[in-house]
């Protein structure tokens, strides 16, 4: 038998909050959670770069059980590469994750899948867990070729990473019309596509990595959706954007096992 998947619940800051608003951020939701409740549940927080270091120091001085992700990396380990901030950097101040191929860098910011591997190989390089963002846009959905779009990107982006690294990874299933728009996907919507990245993950590794990683689900999760979207079989939990900007919905978020499913 392999070991339950822990949940994890991690809050993308995106493009928000300043480094003093951040420690404040991250006090106020450590004082909302007790000691079990943030380690039940894997709980990150994604600041943006230029806060990461007050991030870590509340951290690391408040000894909280909280995980620090990035939200990007470079796919150069170093060098002339202006305005690129490396995973090594990102090591050395304690980051665990990166978001990898969000789907606002792949659209803002023109990333393909090419470069999305080149992250992702980047990231496990120096020790960094990649959460790799995959999620179809409203006219791949229309069209019902939102399964295939999803998987096709997991394959693409995990190309060439060896089993050892890809049982690490945790895949987070976003669909793109569903981010900051207040339309959720269904739970049964979000367990269709996160069980069928489960199945590629079979094909492509086998069936101990396929039950050994962890895939979440954004695109406006909300206290009041959280337990009916844990509750699918292939979710493990949630990438939370807008939500997490708010100390007591995050907490909430987190403690979704104390929700009744809606
Ligand atoms: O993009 C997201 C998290 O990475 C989702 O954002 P929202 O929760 O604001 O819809």
């Amino acid at each position: 038998m392999s070991e339950p998947r822990k949940p994890i619940i991690a809050g993308n800051w995106k493009m928000n909050l300043n480094h003093f608003e951040a420690i404040l951020l991250v006090q106020k939701l450590a004082a909302s959670l007790t000691e079990p409740q943030l380690t039940e549940v894997e709980t990150v927080v994604i600041p943006p770069f230029t806060a990461l270091r007050s991030v870590q120091t509340a951290i690391e001085g408040d000894k909280l059980a909280l995980g620090l992700g990035a939200q990007d990396v470079s796919k150069h380990p170093s060098g002339a590469y202006t305005g690129e901030i490396s995973g090594g950097m990102l090591a050395k101040l304690n980051v665990s994750y990166v978001l990898v191929g969000h789907s606002e860098r792949r659209e803002y910011h023109d990333e393909d899948d090419v470069l999305v591997n080149g992250k992702v190989k980047a990231a496990f390089a120096v020790g960094l867990t990649p959460i790799l963002c995959v999620g179809e846009g409203l006219v791949t959905r229309e069209e019902g070729t939102h399964v295939a779009h999803c998987t096709n990107q997991v394959q693409a982006g995990l190309a060439g990473v060896k089993a050892e690294h890809a049982r690490q990874v945790v895949i987070a299933y976003e669909p793109v019309w569903a981010i900051g728009t207040g339309k959720t996907a269904t739970p049964e919507d979000a367990q269709e596509v996160c069980k069928a990245i489960r199945v590629k993950l079979a094909e492509l590794y086998d069936g101990e990595v396929a039950e050994a990683v962890r895939i979440q689900y954004g695109g406006s999760v909300k206290a009041a959706n959280i337990a009916s979207i844990m509750a699918q079989p292939d979710v493990d939990g949630a990438l939370v954007g807008g939500a997490s900007l708010e100390a007591d919905e995050f907490a909430s978020i987190v403690r979704f096992r104390e929700h009744v499913a809606r």
